[in-house]
C-alpha cells in the first residue's frame, strides 16, 4: 500500500497511524553503545522492518519506542509530540513479542475481549464484536471458544498477535513475532499480519533478523549495524542500490561478492583481476546474478593467472573478468548457485539450472571445473575504503 492509500485505510478502520520521527537517538549501557545517532522518519501507516545482525540495536530501538527504555540522547516523536518521560501506557503503542502470554483459563475470544475492555475501555458488546472480527481476519474465527491449551503454537501466536492488534493502537511494535514458529507457518502468518496492519492503518516497526521476512513485510527496510542505521529504503532500493558494503554483503541470498583492490590510474587491481573504477574505489562488488559463468578457454587453466605474477589486463568495455575453479554448486529450484574460488576470494554466481543440462556443453558447474566469470560494467558496484557506495550517476 502506498502512503496515499494509508489515510483511506485508516479512516475505513477508524484508526490513524501516526508519523514517527527519531532524531539522533542514542542509548548507552555503560561502555556499550547499543544505539548511536539513529535518525529515521516513518510515515503514518507505514510498515518499517528493522533488519540487522544480533546485537545491532533492533530491540533497543523498539524498547525505546515502547517507552520501556529511555534514550541516552536524542528525541523520539509520535505525531510531532516528544515522547520523553511518557510511560508505555501513555503512548498508545501495541507490542507483539516472540514470547506471548495468553490467559490460560480464558478462550481466545475472551483473551481479546478482556484486552479491549480494560485496555480500551470498550463496552462488552463492542469488544466482543471487535474481537470476533480480529480473529476472523487472522483466520482463526472458528477457534474463538478454545482455550490456549487446546490450540497449536501457531494458533496461539495468532491469538496473541490478534490481542495486540485488536486495540488498533496508533503505533504497533513487533519484535520477532514469529521466531518460535516453523518456516511455512511464518510465511503464512506474515502475510496475515501485514494484511491486518494495512487494514488497521497502524504505523508499525517490525524487528527481524531474517532478510526475506524484512523484504516481504516492510514498505521500507531499515538495516542496522552496530547500533547505527546503514540504510533506510524500499526493498528494491536496499537490494539494487545498497548504500554501504555492509548492506550489500548482508542482503541477498547469497549476498553480493565484494573484492578488494588497489586503485591506480583509474584501474582497480586485485589478485587476478583489473577493472576500470571511479575515483576513491577500494573494492568492487557484484551480485550473483550479475555474473556469467563460462568454461575456461582451452589452454588457460582456471584459478591461476596465465603467467604467475603477470597482472591481468583491464577490459576496455569496463567489464570485470576473473578466473577460478568451481568449489561447490547448489541447486535451488530453477537456479543453481555456483561458488567459485578465485585468486581474490570466493565468488558466488547464480545460473539457470538449465545451463548445465544442455547436451554437449561441458559441465562448468561440477566441482573443480576451471571457469571464467564475467560481469558487465552495469552490474558492478564500487565501494570506498570506508565501505560507502560510490555513486555512478
Ligand atoms: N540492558 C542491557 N544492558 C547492557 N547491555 C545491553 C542491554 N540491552 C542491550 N544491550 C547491548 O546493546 C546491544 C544491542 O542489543 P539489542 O538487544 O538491541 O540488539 P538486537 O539487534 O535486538 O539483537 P538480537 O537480534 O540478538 O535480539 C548489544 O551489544 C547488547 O549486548
Amino acid at each position: 500500500m502506498r502512503p496515499d492509500d494509508d489515510a483511506l485505510a485508516a479512516t475505513a478502520a477508524g484508526t490513524a497511524g501516526v508519523p514517527i520521527d527519531m532524531e539522533s537517538l542514542g542509548r548507552d549501557f555503560g561502555p556499550v553503545r547499543a544505539l548511536a545517532e539513529m535518525s529515521m522518519s516513518v510515515r503514518p501507516g507505514e510498515i518499517v522492518a528493522l533488519l540487522g545482525p544480533s546485537g545491532s540495536g533492533k530491540s533497543t530501538l523498539l524498547r525505546i519506542c515502547a517507552g520501556l527504555e529511555a534514550p541516552t540522547s536524542g528525541r523520539l516523536l509520535f505525531a510531532g509530540v516528544d515522547q520523553a518521560g511518557l510511560a508505555p501506557h501513555q503512548r498508545d503503542v501495541a507490542l507483539v513479542f516472540q514470547h506471548y502470554a495468553l490467559y490460560p483459563h480464558l478462550s481466545a475470544l475472551d483473551n481479546l475481549t478482556l484486552a479491549l475492555r480494560y485496555g480500551r475501555r470498550m463496552s462488552r458488546s463492542a469488544a466482543v464484536a471487535r474481537a470476533r472480527e480480529t480473529l476472523e481476519m487472522l483466520g482463526i474465527g472458528a477457534l474463538a471458544d478454545r482455550r490456549p491449551a487446546q490450540m497449536s503454537g501457531g494458533q496461539r501466536q495468532r491469538v496473541a498477535i490478534g490481542r495486540a492488534l485488536a486495540r488498533r493502537a496508533r503505533v504497533v511494535l513487533l519484535d520477532e513475532p514469529m521466531s518460535g514458529l516453523d518456516a511455512k507457518l511464518r510465511v503464512e502468518l506474515r502475510v496475515e499480519i501485514v494484511a491486518l496492519l494495512r487494514r488497521l492503518g497502524s504505523t508499525a516497526l517490525f524487528v527481524t533478523h531474517d532478510q526475506s521476512e524484512a523484504m516481504a513485510v516492510g514498505d521500507r527496510v531499515a538495516v542496522l549495524n552496530g547500533g547505527r542505521l546503514e540504510q533506510l529504503g524500499t526493498p528494491d532500493e536496499i537490494y539494487d542500490r545498497p548504500a554501504t558494503r555492509f548492506v550489500a554483503t548482508f542482503v541477498g541470498s547469497p549476498p553480493m561478492t565484494v573484492l578488494d583492490g588497489a586503485l591506480t590510474e583509474g584501474m582497480l587491481r586485485g589478485p587476478g583481476f583489473a577493472v576500470a573504477a571511479p575515483a576513491g574505489a577500494a573494492a568492487v562488488g557484484v551480485r550473483p546474478e550479475g555474473l556469467e559463468l563460462a568454461p575456461a578457454a582451452a589452454g588457460s587453466p582456471g584459478g591461476a593467472p596465465a603467467a604467475p605474477g603477470a597482472p591481468p589486463a583491464a577490459r576496455l568495455d569496463g567489464s570485470l573478468r576473473i578466473a577460478g575453479n568451481v568449489v561447490v554448486s547448489e541447486r535451488l529450484g530453477a537456479e543453481r548457485v555456483v561458488y567459485v574460488q578465485t585468486a581474490a576470494g570466493a565468488v558466488a554466481v547464480r545460473v539457470s539450472a538449465r545451463q548445465t543440462d544442455v547436451a554437449g556443453t561441458p559441465d562448468a558447474t561440477r566441482a573443480g571445473a576451471p571457469v571464467t566469470l564475467t560481469a558487465p560494467a552495469t552490474a558492478l558496484a564500487f565501494f570506498t575504503g570506508d565501505g560507502a557506495l560510490i555513486g555512478v550517476d
